[in-house]
Order: C-alpha cells, then structure tokens, then sequence
C-alpha cells in the first residue's frame, strides 16, 4: 500500500484513518467515511483500485468536479475517465467496460440509467468498488439534497458483493443514517474524523459597507495575488459580485466572476481559468462551491454574512487543501443580520423555516463572539473541542482590549429578568431603550424601573451586548417551537444578586468594534500570507520561477498547474533543490509520473538557478523552508532574540553566525585570556540554533565535515544505546573518527525535527576522491574522514593499509571470503526482497563487492529514479 501511494501520488505516509480505510474496502466491506474537507479522503477510494487492480466506479455530482479530478489522476499516471453528457471521447463507456479505467466517475443520474448490460460487463472485468462522494447529497437532511442520489440504492442489485463507500465532509449523525440507510449498507465500517482544518485561520470584521471597504478590500486581494495562491471572494448577491469584480478588475486584478445569473458556458470558462490559475481571483456567490477542487486556495474572503454556519464551514474549507497555512476572513455588516426573512423564505414547512433560521443564527453568533472561533465552529457539529485558545484565529491571537461592562450588563440582565426571561433579546432591548410600543405598553413594561435606561445606546449596541453575554455564560438562549428566548444563567443570576442599582461589581468584557472599540473597518493584514515567509530570498526566487515553469508545463500538458505538482511539494523541492531525478523521486509528494514526465526538465532548472542564485544543490534546506513545509503555523514561529543568551554563547554565535568566522579561529581568537576548545565552541552554536537563532546549517556541516552516512551512523548508535542523554555510550558504538560535535549535531537537528537532507552528501565523485581530499575547513586538525568512505575505500583499493581500514577490514572479515557479487537491477531487487525494512548503503555496497562503488551508486540512482526502489533515512527499499 504504501509503495503504491509513494508511486503514484508520491507520498511516503498516509493521514488517519486512510489506510484503514482502504483495507477495509480492500477486504470487501461497505464504508462510511466522514472527515473534513481536504483531509484526503479521495485517496481512500482511488488507492484500492491500483492495488486491486480492478475499476472503482465513483458517483459525484458534479460534472466539472469529475472532469478536475480526472485531470488530475491522469497527471499522476493513473486511468481515468468519466462518463457523462459533457465527455466527448466516444469510446469511453466501451474502454470502461473492457476494464480500461482505474477510476471511472460517473453522475448519479448516468449510473442509474445505464443499462444492466454495462454493470454486468464491468462486473466481468472487476470493479472493487462503488465510491459516494458527497454522500450528504443523499440526505433531506443535508444541506445539498440531490433527489438523483436517492436511487443509487438500486445499483445493489446489480452489483452484488460490491462494497459501497459514502464520503462526505459534513455530516449529522441524522444524515449519516440516512446514508448507510439509503445506500442499503451492511454492517459498514465508519470512519469518523475531526473537523478541525488546522492550517486554516480564522477571522471575522465587523465593516461598514460602502466605497471605503471596498478600496480596503481590493488593496488586500491584490496583496495575496502578488504573494501567489489563488483567492475566493464569496458574496452574498450578485450585485456585490458585480461590483466587486468590477473594482477589482478596475484596479487591474484578473478577477474570475461566478454567480447563478451567467449562462453556462460562461460559468464554465469561469471555472476553467481559476482552477487552471489563468484568474487567481474569483468573486462568487456560493453557486461556486461544492465542485471546487483545488488544493492551493490561500484566501477565502466571505464579503457578507453567510446564510448558515454550515456553509460557511463548507465554502471556507475550500481554503488551504493540500495542508498549508492558508486563512478564512469573515466581513459582515450589521444589515446582513436583516436578511433572516429573506433566507426563510426559501423554506416550504415550519420546520424547514426554523432549521433556516437556526443555522443563521449560528452564523450570526459566529460573528458576534469573541470567544475562539474554531471552537465556536467545532462544537457547532458537535465536536469537543478542549482547548479554549486555538492560537490560530482571531479571537486567540489578537489581544483584544476589555472594558468593565458591569454597568451595562447589570441593566440587560435585570430588563431580561423583570420581563419574564421569556422574550428574545429584542423587547427588552426596547423596554430599556424606552419604547413604548403596544406591545410593551399591553405588559406594563413601560413601568419597569428599567425602561429608558439603555437609551444612550442602538439597538444593535445592545444586541452585541447580549450576544456577549451569551457567550460569556450569564444569558442563556432556548429555541422552542420556532422561537428563540433569552433569560438570564445561574452565573447571570449570581452576577444580578451582586448588584445594587448604584453599584455593580466589575464585569470585563473584551471590547469589539460595535461596543466601542478602535476602528474595525480596516481589513486585517496580519494574515498567514502565502506560505513562502521563512524562504531565503534566493530560494524565493526559485520558488517564483518554478511557480512558472510548473505554470509551462501545465499549459502545454493541457492541465492545472496544481494537478502537476501540489505546492506544498514544491515547497519541499525549494527547500532540498535535488540535483538528480533519483533525489528528486525522494521528495514527498513527488510521484513516478512527474519524475519520468518532468524530471529532467525540473532538474535543469534548479541546476540552472542554484548556479545562478550561487545555491547549494541537494539537500542543504534553511531551517525557515523546513518550517515552512512542515508546520501549518508557520508564519507564528519565532526566532529567539540572539541577545538572549548567555554572554559566552551570544558572542560564540555571533562570530561564527555573523562574522563568519571559523570555529578554530572562535576558540583562539586573540581577545581572548586562554584558548577554548573548537568543540566547546561548535557546542555553543548548536545551543543557540536550539534557542531558535539562526544558523547557517550548511556552512556548518561543511565545517564539522558531517556527511549523510556519518549521521546515518550516529543515529543508528543512538537507537542501539536507546538513550540520548549520554554522548559516551553513542560515542563508544562508533568508529574512531566521529566526534563529539558530530553526535551534538546530529542530536540538535533531531530535537530541531530537521530531516538529514539537510546535510550535503558527497557525490560520487568526491566519494571516491574525497578521501585524499585535505579539509581546510576541519575543526580538527586530523583530516576527517567518513565511515561511509571507509567502507568505499575497502572496496577499491586493496594496498592501502590504514589502520582504519584494518579495522574494517576485521570486521568485515566474512565478506572478504565470500564470493563477490555483482550489482544488477534484477539481482538487487531479488536481494532487497529479503529485507522488508530496507538497507544501508553501506550494506548494499558490502553485499554487491563484485562492483565497483561508482557502479553501484549509479545503478541505484537510475532505480530510484525510475521508482524501483526508494530511499528514505538512507535506506533503501523496493517498491
Ligand atoms: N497521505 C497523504 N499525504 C500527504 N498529502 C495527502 C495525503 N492524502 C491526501 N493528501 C493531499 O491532501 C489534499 C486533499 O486531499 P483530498 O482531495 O483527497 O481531500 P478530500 O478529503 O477528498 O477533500 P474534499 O472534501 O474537499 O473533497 C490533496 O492535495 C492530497 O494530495
């Protein structure tokens, strides 16, 4: 399984819960598979059929979805194709049924309708199984119901001992069993993940609408469009898709439009642009939602209050799919809270009015609260969520400012209770703004001591307090019927019973902008940007020019960029700059299909820009690019302030980092009362790139001469001494010539969670030559030499009698009387069969000594190119 998701989707691991997943479906079994949007739930279904190698029919709703997710399979090397009215290769459906497809999609509607003739031919050929995508669609219940998808139980009948999966992204435990229901599943296997979308952050304005937040807005998208990504201005009509599109187009931004009211074709060309980056913005109204697959979306900009909390969940998880840091801004107006009626009335019974009315409520609260809004979004479908602070929303990043609301909260409270706790918050929000209305008069509300209290404040100044109140715990709503009431908590009440009327006890309430805080209206810039903080320049560069180059080769492959190669990965090919295809195939997320089809070409370019940006190839990623592909919260890490540090260590740091001296010549720089030792001062460094200051890693293993094999080496000693508290006994497991500083290192880029393709390693040549080779740059004054290059030695010359090689000779003795094979594709992959956790170099070499080292290592370089085998930790597997 993982061979196959290495070769074609160039992964080396699989996210929770797919490979589960997959052997259940692979066992025969009928799934449920429910986890957020972006999670990879795809993959579930499209990794069995290359295993099995049998068809997996796939339903899905949407045409142009099938058609982008077809794109993209092909881009990986994997059969598919899709059958429906918009495809026009008129041998597909007899391909399909001769077996020709991996993955065959199919709209709900063309499923149905196929004649019994065409299953049974499949059947004859394989299918392995029958993939519900969207299976909410299914439900009355969910919020997308396709009555198509009602009938699909039907193909059970035609398909016996076929196993069924339903995936979806939201789900209630009511739609959920409507699916295994109506899918007629048995005994299903449920998957169940979190909605959590980590990388995305969260956050909500409240704006006034009008000329000024326009301006406002348009200067912020053109912000993203220059940091690359593409971006999403959802609105809530067409009228402000039209005038936003316009604005942006005024302001020169190749703005994308989509909204019910455009013809077909012009939807389509909409679509096609923005998926394929020709547009990088699209402003829409959610008519452009659920068939949007692309997985490099950075922004998604809700201009409006959406009409539900699910979907604003839904169009924002459109934000960020492949994992990077990406974020979701909410801008509302109070005048979107008027639009209640307006959604309502789309309902057809009561109780569809009061689920229309409940879910926008939940997206007005949403709005208004200051608590943390994954939070508030997680429990909203019934996630426990434990944390109280998510750090990745605005709520929990923003130090919002608070004020004593005591007096206020005390006439809210008490107008709320002497009405009867029976109201919602409108009419006692009346009674003390002093109205006097029938309605209030009728109930002799107009005598409450209360009434007119509140008039310095609006009604909406009012409401926010409540919404406050709400969320702090001292008022507690109840929806009944359709109605919603508001009275007063057992904390509220304990609040109340603190009061007098001329003194109420302190009550700190965060400060938003309709309770008076500071200006509101300016749209946030501190947002997560486009992911490439933490790159060098240089390497921003050649980000930049393989953005375009991807851009190229997508254009003339006739496909999206993303479906070439996602971002993320080449972020990761950024960070590692491979100079081989075999170094590149090891990447993750680079698959097969890119290599042979695009390999040399992307090779070229990086060898072309590191020469030009005078960038080291293979391997030498800054620590930023390695956070940067690896940590969702990227743009929050934070560097010490190398000041920080012990007056020894800061200064150590600072000649080496800074003044870009050697550590030989740290340690006996003459300022200095005595000499100290270099490793003292290569261990002062490797403190300080552990307090998060920067450190030229490069220079740095250059310096201490650590190679690949030599942290090979120590971390296979670390694992033998199982402990990494004492530097003795991991010592003592290695050759002489590994030092301390060579462990330290190691050790730091552990705890660092730096990855080893970080440290150079020599190329064949210099393995073979390097030996003779004199490091000027040695902290010692003993020329260094690898174990890795121990062993070459023992294999090429037989006169040198170094004692080293003595000693490897020793305890290589058996070896040496042994015949000497020789390396071959055929003959390393039979040997490699024996060993399911893969080998070393080293022992590759030993084993094949009938080669010579440069055979070897270039035979292994063209087979993991060519993805025979795959080389991870310095251990080589087969595929
Ligand atoms: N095991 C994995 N390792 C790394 N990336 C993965 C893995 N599985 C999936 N991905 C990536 O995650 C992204 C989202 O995957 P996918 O499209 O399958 O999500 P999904 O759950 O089907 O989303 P949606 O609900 O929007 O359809 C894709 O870019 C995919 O390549």
């Amino acid at each position: 399984m993982e061979h196959t998701l290495k070769e074609y989707f160039g992964f080396s691991t699989f996210r929770p819960y797919q490979k589960e997943i997959i052997e259940k479906i692979l066992e025969g079994r009928d799934s449920l598979v429910v986890m957020a949007t972006g999670s990879g739930k795809s993959l579930c279904y499209q990794v069995p059929p290359l295993i099995a190698q049998k068809t997996a029919v796939v339903i899905s709703p949407l045409i142009s979805l099938m058609q982008d997710q077809v794109m993209a399979l092909k881009e990986r090397g994997i059969r598919a194709e899709h059958l429906s009215t918009a495809q026009t290769n008129t041998s597909a459906q007899k391909n399909a049924e001769s077996g020709q497809y991996d993955l065959l999609y199919m709209t709900p509607e063309k499923a149905c309708n196929a004649p019994n003739s065409f299953w049974s031919r499949l059947l004859n050929t394989g299918i392995c199984l029958v993939a519900v995508d969207e299976a909410h669609c299914i439900s009355e219940w969910g919020h997308d119901f396709r009555v198509e998808y009602k009938q699909l139980y039907k193909l059970r009948d035609v398909l016996v001992g076929v196993p069924f999966v339903g995936l979806t992204a939201t789900a209630t435990e009511k739609v959920r069993n409507d699916i295994v229901g109506s899918l007629m599943m048995k005994d299903p296997h449920v998957a169940i993940g979190s909605f959590d979308r980590k990388n995305l952050y969260y956050g909500v304005k409240s704006i006034n609408r009008g000329a000024s937040f326009v301006d406002e807005l348009v200067a912020q998208v053109s912000k993203h469009v220059s940091n690359a990504g593409s971006t999403i201005v959802y609105c809530t009509t067409i009228k402000d898709v039209q005038e936003i599109g316009r604005s942006l187009c005024e302001a020169g931004i190749n703005a994308g439009m989509y909204h019910g009211q455009m013809g077909h074709k012009a939807r389509e060309e909409s679509h096609r642009s923005f998926i394929r980056d020709e547009v990088r913005v699209m402003v829409a109204t959610i008519a452009f939602g659920m068939g949007i697959d692309k997985p490099d979306i950075r922004h998604v900009i809700h201009y409006g209050c959406p009409k539900s909390l699910e979907s604003y969940y839904q169009e924002s998880g459109r934000c960020g799919r492949d994992g990077i840091a990406s974020d979701c801004w909410l801008y509302f107006s109070r005048g979107d809270f008027g639009k209640a009626d307006f959604y309502c009335g789309e309902a057809s019974s009561e109780n569809q009015k009061k689920a229309i009315m409940d879910s926008f409520m939940a997206a007005q609260r949403y709005c208004m609260q200051t608590t943390c809004r994954r939070k508030i979004l997680l429990e909203y479908f019934g996630e426990i969520c434990p944390s109280i602070n998510c750090g990745n929303c605005d709520n929990c990043t923003s130090l919002k400012e608070e004020n004593d609301m005591s007096r206020e909260a005390f006439l809210l409270m008490g107008c709320i209770q002497s009405c009867g706790g029976y109201w919602g918050l409108n009419l006692p929000i009346d009674v003390l703004r002093g109205s006097r209305a029938k309605k209030i008069t009728e109930k002799q509300f107009d005598n409450l001591p209360y009434h007119g209290l509140g008039k310095d404040f609006s009604a909406n100044w009012w409401k926010t307090l409540g919404f406050q109140l709400i969320s702090f715990g001292y008022l507690v709503e109840t929806v009944k019927d359709t109605y919603r009431t508001v009275s007063v908590s057992v904390e509220g009440a304990k609040f109340l019973r603190s009061c007098r009327p001329d003194h109420q006890p302190p009550l700190l309430l965060p400060i938003t902008s309709e309770l008076g805080g500071g200006n509101e209206d300016k749209i946030s810039t501190d947002t997560p940007g486009s992911g490439i903080d933490g790159m060098s320049q240089a390497e921003r560069e050649v980000y930049k020019i393989l953005l375009e180059e991807r851009m190229k080769l997508a254009r003339s492959a006739g496909t999206a960029p993303y479906a070439i190669c996602g971002d993320l990965t080449l972020k990761k090919i950024v960070a590692t700059r491979p100079s081989t295809k075999a170094r590149l195939a090891n990447i993750d997320g680079v698959n097969q299909h890119l290599v042979t089809r695009y390999g040399d070409q992307i090779i070229r370019v990086i060898h072309e820009l590191s020469k030009k940006l005078d960038l080291c190839l293979d391997g030498v990623a800054s620590m930023e690019a390695t956070q940067v592909c690896n940590n969702s919260k990227s743009h929050t890490t934070t560097i010490k302030n190398p000041k920080d540090l012990p007056p020894a260590k800061y200064s150590a740091w600072k000649m080496w980092q800074e003044d870009g001296l050697t550590a030989e010549k740290i340690a006996n720089f003459p300022g200095r009362s005595a000499p100290i030792k270099v490793g003292t001062v290569l261990g002062y460094v490797l403190d300080a790139a552990r307090e998060g200051c920067a450190v030229d890693w490069g220079r740095f293993f250059n310096e201490i001469g650590l190679t690949q094999q030599i942290a090979a080496n120590v971390k296979a000693a670390v694992f033998k001494v199982g402990s990494k508290e004492k530097l003795k006994p991991i010592k003592d497991e290695l050759p002489e010539e590994v030092e301390y500083f060579h462990i330290k290192a190691w050790l730091t880029m552990d705890e660092l969670g730096m990855s080893t393709d970080a440290i150079p390693s020599p190329t064949p040549k210099q393995q073979f030559n390097g030996i003779q080779e004199k490091e000027e740059s040695s902290p010692s004054s003993k020329r260094h030499i690898n174990p890795m290059q121990a062993v070459v030695v023992d294999i090429i010359d037989d006169d040198d009698d170094s004692p080293m090689k003595r000693q490897k000779l020793e305890e290589d003795n058996n070896t040496s009387h042994q015949p000497q094979p020789q390396l071959t594709e055929a003959s390393l992959l039979e040997w490699l069969q024996n060993f399911q956790n893969g080998v070393t170099l080293v022992d590759i070499l030993k084993h094949f000594n009938g080669s010579t080292g440069a055979a070897v290592l270039d035979l292994l370089s063209c087979m993991e190119s060519e993805f025979l085998i795959f080389q991870k930790n310095n251990v080589y597997k087969i595929m």
